[in-house]
């Protein structure tokens, strides 16, 4: 069967994924119009391109609908179970760098670590009654982390997008998501916990282990490796 290549097809990940791509000797590029969801991949015999949403791409690795696939670690890491077992982590690309943090109101001065937000944690439980509240899209990621620093007086609210603003808006105390520039964080009086990264992510070459890795599939991947200077 052919090598399946899944990269963004839209999203801040797609423009750095061609560039890094072509950066490495190996031309991937877009077919038909600016609004056709296909591509090629020049020079290199039986690899198809799949063009997904950067968010798909974890799911269609584990699927093994795709062999390659660009996107994320942050979104391998939070959008399968058990992740290492069923994708590797072939090349860090070195753009989409982002990182994923607890961040508390700056206005809570006597909270700089998770140690202090267990503590005000349950003390939030004991005058409030409900257990302070953290709003994020990344459950699985946030839920691993405050286990391991010991946190457990939380509870999570799901929150898809404009995160930060869900404290202002009252709806959370806390919140745990994405930055890179600390301009949205700011921007909404928020602070990050001095420890409170829970994942450095950038963009990142994966390869499923779970698809079907046929001869054909095989022998394009050894070419395509070669091009991009992975075996070295
Ligand atoms: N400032 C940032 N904010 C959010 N994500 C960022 C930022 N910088 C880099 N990223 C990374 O970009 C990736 C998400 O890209 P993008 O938002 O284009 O994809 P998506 O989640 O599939 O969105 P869509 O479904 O709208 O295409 C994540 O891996 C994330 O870590
Ligand atoms: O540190 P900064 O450079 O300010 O970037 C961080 C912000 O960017 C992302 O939001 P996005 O633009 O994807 O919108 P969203 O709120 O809908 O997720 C992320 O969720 C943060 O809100």
């Amino acid at each position: 069967m052919t090598l399946k290549l899944g990269v963004p097809s839209k999203g801040r990940l797609m423009e750095k994924t061609f560039d890094w791509f072509a950066g490495h000797g190996v031309n991937i590029r877009r077919t038909g119009s600016d609004r056709e969801y296909a591509g090629a991949v020049d020079g290199i015999e039986g690899v198809d391109l799949v063009l997904l949403s950067a968010g798909e791409i974890p799911r269609e690795l584990v699927a093994g609908r795709i062999h390659l696939g660009v996107t994320g670690s942050d979104l391998v890491q939070e959008r399968i179970a058990d992740w290492e077992n069923r994708v590797a982590a072939l090349e860090p690309m070195g753009f989409g760098e982002a990182d994923l943090v607890i961040a508390v109101p700056r206005c809570w001065v006597d909270v700089d670590t998770l140690d202090d937000l267990d503590a005000a944690a349950a003390a939030f439980r004991a005058a409030h009654g409900h257990r302070l509240r953290i709003a994020t899209k990344y459950h699985r990621l946030v839920r691993e982390f405050l286990r391991e620093a010991g946190v457990a007086d939380y509870q999570l609210v799901d929150s898809q997008g404009a995160t930060e603003g869900t404290v202002k808006n009252l709806t959370a105390e806390a919140i745990a998501d994405i930055t890179s520039t600390g301009d949205t964080l700011r921007a909404n009086h928020l602070k990050i916990l001095s420890d409170g990264l829970i994942h450095r992510s950038q963009a990142t070459l994966f390869k499923s282990r779970t698809a079907d890795w046929d001869d054909a599939a095989r022998a394009s991947f050894r070419a395509l490796s070669r091009r991009l200077g992975l075996d070295s």
